[in-house]
This record gives C-alpha cells, structure tokens and sequence, in this order.
C-alpha cells in the first residue's frame, strides 16, 4: 500500500529496504495507494486526536512503540492575536508531547519502523531535542541509542534527558551540520539505524500534526501555517498531512505554509527570498535558538517546495524579536516556549507588519517546543528573584516597592 519514492528522479525503494536518500542524492518520501486506504469516518470524527489516531496514513504495521505522542492542545490566543493585531491566532502547542517537542510524533513511527526492520541499534545527531526523543523511545523499545551533539551548543534540558533515558552522548567539537555528515556516515557502515528527519518514516510520523490541526478545527483548514524552520523536516511533513487530508476527499483546501527562520542561520529564508530551490549552506550559523542553529538543513528542498506550492513564504527574525515573542506567549497566554519555537509567533508579527500577512487571515502557529528545555536562556533573559529576609515586614516591602 505503500513504498518509498525520490523527490528528484522518482526511483522507487521498497518498505523492507534500510535507505535513507536516493541513489541520485534526492530525498525519499513515503507515497500511498490513497484509493486503497479506508478511513473508519466514525473514529475520525469522535476519537480524540493522538499520532495514532490516524493509523491507516501511517507505514507502519505492527503495534506502535508509543507513550501516547500527538493530541496536543490547539490554543486560541485572543489576548497575542490583539496585542500582534490579527483576529484569529491559534497556537498548538507541541511542547506538551511526552519529551517536550514535536520529535515524539517522528520518533513514535520512526522507532516502530526500527524494530519492524529488525534494526539492533539506533543513532541521531541533533541540536538537543532529537535526541531527547530518540533516547525516550530507544528506552521504551529496549535498543540501545547513540547521538550526536554539537558540543557547547546544547540547551541543558535536552542534554539532561538524553543522558537519563540512558543514550551515549557523544559532544562533537563541531557544529550540528558536521555532526549529520558523520552520524550518516557511521550508521552506513555501521549497520545503526539513523533517525535524523532525513529518515523519511520520521516526517511521516509528524504530517499528523496537520491532520490534527484539521481535526481540533472541526476538519477545517486554516488559512496559514507558521512553523520554526531549522533541518526543515517539519514544515514539508506538516503540508503532506494537510495535503493528504484533501486527497481523501475530507478538506478542500491547504493552509500557506510559512517557514521561520532566524538572521543568523536562514538558508531556507534566503533561498525563498531568492525564487529557488536549492539553498547556499551557511558555514557558521549563529542564533540563540540552538534547536534551529543549522546552516545546510537536509530536507530544504522538500520544505521549499511546501512553501511554494501551498502559496506560503518564509522570513526571518532576530534573536531579539524572538524572545520578545516569547515573552508574549508566556505572559498573555501562559504558553511556555523555548526560544526557537517562538520564532512562528515572531515571523507572524514581522509579517503582519509589513503587510504580507493580512488582519483577516485564520492563522496557527506551530510552537515546537517546551521551556524547560531551555531554562538557561529564561534565566538570562529575565530579571532575577529578589532575595528578601524570612520577616513580613521585608517581604511587604520588596512585595510594594518599585
Ligand atoms: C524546538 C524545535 N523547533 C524547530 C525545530 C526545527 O524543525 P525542523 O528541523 O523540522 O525544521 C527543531 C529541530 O530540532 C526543534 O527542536
């Protein structure tokens, strides 16, 4: 019902063959015999969203190695939308998946297609939040998991759960880009199973971030899309849930997929700005968002053709825009953020600015991640507590000074 296809050539790999890319270079994608899929339209319409909720457009056959990932809030945000000046926001909230980012929807089916392939060993690299993932489900799956993170550049969080989920970290004296050459490298010789986003099992996992988007609104689609851009794996996956949607005759239309990056490390922005394709890689990107520090993200090309086909765009923001608008999102709508998943909130208000983005338009954001993944970054950007004597008289005072 279903194999592997390459965007480029259109060569054709089996679901039993362990590849990740075409023979050509491409970048594969999961295609399905959508005539052949029956979807029970009574489960659809009255089960409560969760990955797998929508087995049927899913490649994966057996029992799902899962901690129940998906089902996150869809949040209107009334009080952002008039602050930022658009009538109708929504924000859903992937922080709240089991390790705290949208990876666990990847992963979930990622991890099942492993043990399905009979894979013994399994390996990422990651700017934190993949291997926070991979080693959560490598743990359920009982495989052992080794990943790969660029040393230094790691919000504490991430690095704190890959070690307690029992993975061998290794801290690469490089940046996230060069970590991806050699964890492919060592799992083509090394026969580990690799579960970087180049993975095309992984972005099917996560397209259910579109179907559940639909689904929260009543199975209609929003106008806009926004999504933080970094290896660029979500902003194609999320457009093929919504594009799948409307194959199977459920919607009508597709939402304009809108990629954020930041200044410091926005390929796909410059691509898009450009009119093409294919990026220019950025040797040394920079920004305080460590989860999107990512100078040649691998799955680029899907992404731009996302944007472009669905009418949508990209942008980028500073580092300063970005933790204003996180700022936001905590105290008017008591979403916490880490600092990379702020960026759909602050490319949402860029974008209105400058007239792109229309007041009318139904628009969602996509927050990817949770903040306690980054404390550090909250402690540096806020005013610290205020140290008072243990006496009522020294914390009325504090309580009502200036
Ligand atoms: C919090 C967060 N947001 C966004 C991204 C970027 O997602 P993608 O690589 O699919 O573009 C990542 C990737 O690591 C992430 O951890």
């Amino acid at each position: 019902m279903y194999q592997l296809e390459c965007i480029e050539c259109g060569q054709k790999y089996t679901d039993s063959e362990v590849v990740y890319t075409c023979k050509c270079g491409g970048l594969l994608d999961v295609i399905y015999d959508y005539s052949a899929i029956q979807l029970d339209m009574e489960r659809l319409r009255t089960e409560a969203p969760s990955v797998w909720k929508y087995k049927a457009l899913l490649p994966v056959e057996g029992k799902p190695v899962s901690i129940h990932e998906g089902g996150t809030p869809l949040y209107r945000c009334d009080r952002l939308a008039e602050k930022i000046g658009i009538k109708e926001l929504y924000v859903k909230h992937e922080g709240l998946n089991p390790s705290g980012s949208f990876k666990d929807r990847g992963m979930t089916a990622g991890v099942t297609k492993a043990m399905e392939l009979g894979m013994k060993t399994l390996a990422c690299a990651s700017t934190g939040n993949t291997s926070a993932s991979l080693s959560t489900y490598g743990a359920k799956a009982g495989l052992p998991v080794i990943v790969l993170l660029p040393e230094g550049k790691v919000a504490l969080g991430k690095v704190a759960q890959a070690l307690i989920h029992g993975a061998k970290v290794l801290s690469i004296k490089g940046n996230f880009d060069e970590a991806v050459v050699l964890v492919r490298q060592l799992c083509d010789e090394e026969k580990i199973y690799l579960l970087n986003s180049i993975n095309p099992y992984r972005l099917e996992g996560q397209k259910t971030i579109g179907h559940e988007i639909c689904d929260q609104l009543g199975f209609n689609v929003p106008d806009r899309v926004i999504v933080p851009v970094g290896n660029a794996g979500n902003t194609a996956a999320i457009y093929k849930g919504f594009k799948e949607f409307m194959e199977l005759g459920i919607t009508d239309s597709v939402p304009k997929m809108t990629g954020i990056q930041t200044e410091g490390a926005c390929p796909v922005t410059k691509a898009f700005k450009m009119g093409v394709e294919d990026i220019v890689p950025e040797k040394n990107p920079e920004t305080i968002a460590t989860a999107i520090r990512i100078g040649n993200p691998v799955n680029a090309k899907k992404a731009l053709r996302a944007i472009y086909e669905s009418g949508g765009c990209s942008e980028a923001v500073s580092d300063e825009e970005l933790i204003e608008a996180q700022k936001d999102l905590a105290q008017l709508e008591g979403i916490g953020v880490e600092p990379a998943s702020a960026t759909s909130i602050a490319g949402l208000k860029k974008l209105i600015d400058s007239g792109v983005i229309d007041h009318d338009e139904k628009v969602v954001c996509v927050t990817t991640g949770h903040l306690l993944k980054d404390p550090e970054e909250v402690m540096n950007i806020s005013t610290k507590p205020i140290t008072v004597d243990a006496n009522i008289e020294a914390v009325r005072k504090a309580v009502f000074s200036r």
